[in-house]
């Protein structure tokens, strides 16, 4: 017969399987200065950030969700848009990657041409793995309908995300709107969303979380910087206490 002290040592492993949670790496790429670091502090702490600098190489935010009654988490990584900050990094950043987040700037139609590398960059590096990938217009509060010519349409972005297969998004990391929003822009009527980050945030945990298995990592977390391994992981070592 079980001691009392094996009983409830069994008991404490059997909770503490049960509150670890899957870890998910989704990655954040976009041109430089579209508010990736401002929409990954959004997302993951729910905040605007007061002071921000171009990001250099790759910074780290987490994000706990409650899915169904599933604990999983978002791994954000916000990954430098200039060129110089990131050459070196491309190939991590990739790596056992689970969802991609394309951002552009809605006020910056060259940011939304620019998508065309982005997406070619995720297909050259991401080995034929079908992820979930999302498209986000950030800055939706700078809109301003008498300057249309200068921001992005969003019928077009909207063809563009399903022509990659990707679920379309606009929002604001500075001043997102409290509930999704359906509005006429312009003479023609057309009808234009902004959406909830929270609601990005849950489609985002919601697709990952139908994936079964989260696939192998090698990169690891150290406080805001990151230790690559050269050994593979077993998937139980990739369950996370949330
Ligand atoms: N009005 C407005 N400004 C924003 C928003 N998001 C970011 N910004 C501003 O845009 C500028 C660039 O933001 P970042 O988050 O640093 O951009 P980034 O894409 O991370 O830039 P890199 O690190 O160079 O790749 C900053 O001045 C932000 O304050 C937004 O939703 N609305």
């Amino acid at each position: 017969m079980e001691s009392s002290l094996e009983f409830s040592s069994s008991l404490g492993s059997v909770s503490s399987l049960l509150s670890r949670c899957r870890t998910f790496k989704v990655l954040v790429i976009g041109d430089s200065g579209v508010g990736k670091t401002c929409l990954t502090h959004r997302l993951s702490a729910g905040q605007f950030p007061s002071r921000v600098e171009a990001t250099i190489g790759v910074d780290f935010r987490e994000r706990a969700l409650d899915i169904d009654g599933e604990k999983i988490k978002l791994q954000l990584w916000d990954t430098a848009g200039q060129e110089r900050f990131r050459k070196s990094m491309v190939q991590h950043y990739y790596r056992n990657v689970h969802a991609v987040l394309f951002i552009y700037d809605v006020t910056c139609p060259a940011s939304f041409s620019g998508l065309v590398s982005w997406v070619e960059e995720w297909r050259q590096n991401s080995l034929g793995q079908e992820i979930p990938r999302f498209l986000v217009g950030n800055k939706s509060d700078l809109r301003d309908p008498s300057r249309k010519e200068q921001q992005v349409n969003q019928e077009q972005a909207l063809s563009f995300a399903k022509a990659h297969g990707m679920t379309f998004f606009e929002t604001s990391a500075k001043n997102p709107p409290a509930k999704r929003v359906n509005a006429q822009q312009g003479n023609r009527g057309l009808l234009y969303q902004q959406d909830k980050v929270e609601d990005i945030v849950f489609a985002v945990g919601a697709k990952l979380k139908r994936q079964k298995k989260p696939l192998a990592a090698n990169g690891s977390m150290y406080n805001g910087s990151f230790k690559v391994q050269n050994k593979k992981k077993t998937e139980k070592e990739l369950w996370t206490c949330c």
